[in-house]
């Protein structure tokens, strides 16, 4: 990429050590698997503390275009769940939640119901889901690529049954297929069958939250899981923090030899953000967890990471950022399925750090990252949220960067920019 496509946004450099408590709005994943199960229930359900951002307001938009009422409360939103109801179009942006967890409940629809995203969304894998949902008995139209756009042409019940998919691009294509398929005449068993399956704490999320709903779901087999067909129980519940999303702001504690406080931090989670804790530590920061806040402290050393994130994927574009400016070099693994994310990460994070005069070699499973100094410049964002964190974490000891569209960091936290500013004691950047 070399030109700008969207407004450049200067990135503030800390001019001392960051020392913020920083209240992170409700985890994406979290909400967009309660907002769907919540739909297919057999009575209303109400989430607090839900995300509000691009990606559940497209779940939303999407469960609303299926027949769901959601309608906001004090402290969130309560849904009420109707027969799945064809006709409709689904925008899933470009939301992996939304494409890979809509289709297996618009399955149920009585009718047709289209979808498709923004344009980088059609890139994204999405064949698995497709095929797997017609061996289960739906009938789906596309254009042959077995990508976004498509039609799943719905007629009210779907058969379900056994079906051995290869996941090795995506744990959503499981947990898609997982979150619809009590509601499936005779259920779902779902067999992987490839490279093995990232984000697995991801699907433990998917099966804790069918099981917290009284979801029959057995998953002793190795990648097999079985879901038994009835009812989804209704929940009034409260959405954890996203801990994935309070990478940038700990990152800059790490960084500046600062200080971040994270409340609400949940003492047992599925979610992967809870892995920050063990892998700044071995970064340098000092962590602690105490009566629900999690306290990060930098250093002033930021070392190295030889890490596998395959479970952990999400939090690369900023680890990566931070392993560009640390003492020593860093090896990143196990992550070949950031290709198909919001962009290709490997490649978007090699372009923009070398961009500014860094050394970051992609292999075929991650990066290879050697820290030298940096200049300032132009980081591009390729739509993706988090590319836009990690140039915002660059920014902080690198002056001079320009963040291409910051605006999407909308995707997942509705005010970035802002919670940058305060988290530094600053005005917002105009
Ligand atoms: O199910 C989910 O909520 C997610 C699963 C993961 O996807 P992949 O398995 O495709 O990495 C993760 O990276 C994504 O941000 C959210
Ligand atoms: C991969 C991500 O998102 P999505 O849910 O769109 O797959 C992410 O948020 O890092």
């Amino acid at each position: 990429m070399t030109e700008p496509t969207a407004p450049l946004w200067p990135a503030p450099t800390a001019s001392g050590p960051v020392d913020a408590t920083v209240e992170l709005p409700g985890s994406k994943s979290l909400t967009n698997r309660a907002l769907v199960l919540a739909a297919l229930a057999s009575g209303p359900s109400r989430l607090r503390h839900p995300l509000v951002a691009r990606d559940t307001r497209l779940m939303i938009e999407a469960l609303g275009a299926l027949g769901a009422t959601i309608e906001p409360t004090g402290d969130g939103v309560r849904v009420i769940p109707a027969p799945v109801a064809g006709g409709g179009f689904v925008d899933c942006g470009l939301a992996g939640t939304v494409m890979r967890f809509v289709p297996p409940v618009a399955a149920l629809a009585d009718g047709d119901v289209r979808f498709d995203g923004d344009p980088p969304a059609r890139r994204r894998p999405m064949s698995t889901v497709l095929d797997a949902l017609r061996s289960l008995g739906a009938t789906i139209d596309d254009d042959g690529r077995g990508a976004l756009p498509f039609t799943v042409r719905g007629t009210a019940a779907l058969p379900g049954g056994a079906v051995t998919i290869d996941a090795s691009a995506s744990s959503q294509f499981v947990s898609g297929l997982l979150l619809s398929g009590a509601r499936y005449d005779k259920g779902v068993t779902l067999h992987h069958d490839g490279k093995p399956v990232p984000s697995l704490p991801h699907i433990d999320m998917t099966v804790a939250m069918l099981r917290e709903r009284g979801v029959e779901v057995d998953d002793e087999a190795p990648s097999t899981w079985r879901v038994e067909p009835g009812a989804v129980r209704p929940l009034d519940t409260v959405v954890e923090p996203d801990l994935s999303n309070a990478a940038p702001f700990l990152a800059a504690a790490v960084l500046t030899g600062g200080t971040v406080r994270v409340p609400r931090w949940p003492a047992a989670t599925t979610q992967p953000g809870a892995e920050l804790r063990d892998l700044l530590s071995r970064m340098g920061a000092a962590v602690s967890l105490d009566d629900g806040v999690l306290t990060v402290r930098g250093t002033g050393e930021v070392r190295g990471l030889d890490a596998d994130l395959h479970d952990v994927g999400e939090l690369t574009p900023v680890l990566a950022a931070l392993a560009a400016v640390a003492r020593a070099p860093s090896h990143l693994r196990g992550i070949a399925h950031l290709r198909g994310h919001e962009t290709d990460r490997l490649a978007a994070l090699a372009a923009e750090i070398n961009s500014l005069g860094g050394q970051v070699e992609e292999t075929p499973d991650g990066l290879v990252i050697r820290p030298v100094p940096l200049r300032g410049g132009v980081f591009h964002s390729y739509a993706d949220h988090r590319m836009a964190q990690a140039g915002a974490v660059l920014g902080l000891v690198v002056p001079g960067v320009r963040v291409e569209d910051i605006a999407t960091t909308s995707k997942t936290l509705a005010d970035f920019p802002g919670m940058w500013s305060a988290l530094l004691g600053s005005e917002p950047a105009a």
